[in-house]
């Protein structure tokens, strides 16, 4: 797939469902991504179900929705302690979890996943899911990188798929990219741009290019600094302190290289260097794929660049 070759234009679709009004929502993937999503949507009033294969990770998820909500509502609600405990309870009461996507989808409006980045493992999920779905649910992928309209293909509801890329950490990252593909009808465009106004993001509509805004300038500038740092121009420290005192950022690259995960990082450029082999933004770090050989992913496994234990 050449860079920039997807097709841009939306169509108007003929098999169009009215407009969908996004109330109970599936989320399938319980890591950073997934449970994040889940506590802002539940704490908007949507019923969501979190679904992950792993139901360590979902407690692991509940518990640290919990634990952010307790967070938020400490300052939110600092003098209305009841309130807040309210609000807590409520959003709680609006999340379950399950371990089978497919008993699940029946009842949803939105199928939205955020497992691992890797187009073969996503369209094995939305192929099977596509059989089990009512027809008026809208499936949608939080992909970092890959073509929606890749993921896409394997379903019969290329009208109702569409991208929502979220950003790290969702409850604070106030963006999320709507993603139409030339086949994503009017009414499903319409459908997400509501449902992210409704969790309280602002929404940017963005054509189906790889890494779509965000991640087509972040990456470059983030490998750029990887390359910096194996040529011995600069310390990964001095790096980090440069940009966020020189550009105001709030993290340095390689902080937020482990905020973000080093294997996502590596899923997202491996991707993008086998379709452009010989340009030179997107070729491989030797000091990344070592770092990932050694279990070193960053802050979710304890270290990455820096030690966070
Ligand atoms: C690769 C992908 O496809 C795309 C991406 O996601 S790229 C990554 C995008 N994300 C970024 O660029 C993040 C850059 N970093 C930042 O913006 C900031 O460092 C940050 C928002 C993560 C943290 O901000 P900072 O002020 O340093 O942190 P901190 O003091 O710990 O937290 C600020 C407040 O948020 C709260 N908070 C932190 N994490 C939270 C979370 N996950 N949920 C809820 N609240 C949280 C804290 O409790 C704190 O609240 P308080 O002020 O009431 O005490
Ligand atoms: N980390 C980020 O900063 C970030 C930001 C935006 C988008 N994304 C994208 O979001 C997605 C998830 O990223 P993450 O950082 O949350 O990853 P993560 O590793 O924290 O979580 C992925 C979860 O998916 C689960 N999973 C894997 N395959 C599954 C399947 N078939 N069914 C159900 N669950 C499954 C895993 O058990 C894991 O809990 C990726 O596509 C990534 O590119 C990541």
């Amino acid at each position: 797939m050449a860079f920039f070759t997807h097709h841009v234009c939306r169509a108007l679709s003929s098999s169009a469902v009215r407009n969908v009004v996004i109330k109970h929502v599936t989320i399938i993937g319980g890591g950073q991504m997934g449970a994040g999503i889940a506590q802002v949507a539940a704490s908007t009033g949507h019923s969501v179900t979190l679904v992950d294969t792993n139901t360590d990770i979902l407690k692991a998820a509940v518990k640290g929705i919990e634990g952010n909500l307790k967070r938020m509502v400490k300052k939110k609600f600092a003098d209305k302690p009841e309130a807040g405990e309210e609000f807590i309870q409520k959003a709680l009461q609006n999340v379950s979890t399950s371990t089978d996507a497919g008993s699940v989808v029946q009842g949803s409006d939105l199928v939205l996943e955020a497992i691992v980045e890797n187009l073969k493992v996503k369209q094995d999920l939305f192929s099977g899911l596509d059989k089990l779905a009512p027809a008026h649910t809208i499936f949608a992928s939080n992909t970092s990188s890959l073509s929606i309209t890749d993921i896409a293909s394997s379903t019969n509801r290329l009208d109702r798929f569409g991208g929502l890329h979220f950003f790290n950490p969702v409850p604070l990252m106030r963006l999320v990219e709507v993603i139409a593909t030339s086949a994503t009808s009017q009414e499903t465009f319409d459908s997400l741009m509501n449902f992210s106004k409704m969790l309280g993001k602002t929404s940017v509509s963005c054509k189906d290019t790889p890494g779509f805004i965000v991640n087509r300038l972040l990456l470059p500038y983030i490998m750029e600094a990887f390359r910096m740092y194996e040529r011995g121009d600069g310390s990964k420290e001095d790096i980090d302190v440069a940009m966020k005192l020189g550009c105001g950022y709030p993290m340095g690259p390689f902080e937020l290289s482990d905020y973000v995960g080093l294997d996502t990082m590596k899923f997202i450029m491996d991707g993008w260097s086998a379709d452009n082999p010989d340009n030179p933004i997107f070729a491989q770090s030797e000091m990344l794929n070592k770092m990932i050989a050694e279990g070193k992913l960053g802050k979710k496994t304890g270290e990455g660049f820096y030690k966070y234990k």
